[in-house]
């Protein structure tokens, strides 16, 4: 099995660990995270982000980047585990990366703003 795969993969065991498919918060972490609802999904997903920061701030301090490694892999995992309760997918999130390939940051802040402008009416 190829590791290319395995956001989909991965996303197929979230699906069925919703208590619409059957996941049992007695034996799945993920099940019970969707059962207890967004709150505690969410609330890990902040965690995560700042242990994802305190990480690369100890990478910046000689610390080790595996850690950091570990950390941006809790993130995208409880954030998966948002996705699919709100009906998404990686798909989702890799489909507008690939819209955004090739657009600088720099320029789509700069067309934004011109947008606001003309909405505005300025
Ligand atoms: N990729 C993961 C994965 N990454 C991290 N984790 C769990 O996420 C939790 C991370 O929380 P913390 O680091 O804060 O550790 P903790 O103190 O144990 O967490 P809390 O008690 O605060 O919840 C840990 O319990 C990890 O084991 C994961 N649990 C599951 N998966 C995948 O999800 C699949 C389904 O898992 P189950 O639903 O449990 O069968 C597994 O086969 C894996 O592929």
């Amino acid at each position: 099995m190829s590791n290319q795969d395995i956001l989909d993969r991965l996303a197929a065991v979230v699906e069925s660990r919703k208590p619409a498919n059957g996941g049992d918060p007695e034996k799945s972490y993920v099940a019970r995270l969707l059962h207890k609802g967004p709150d505690a999904f969410l609330k890990k997903i902040g965690e995560e982000a700042t242990e994802t920061v305190m990480a690369a701030k100890d990478v910046d301090h000689g610390g080790d980047k595996t850690k950091l490694v570990y950390e941006v892999a809790d993130l995208w995992f409880h954030s998966m585990i948002a996705l699919a309760h709100y009906g998404l997918t990686p798909a989702d999130v890799v489909n507008e990366l690939a819209r955004r390939e090739g657009l600088s940051g720099l320029e789509e802040k700069a067309l934004r703003k011109v947008q606001e402008r003309e909405r505005l009416g300025e």
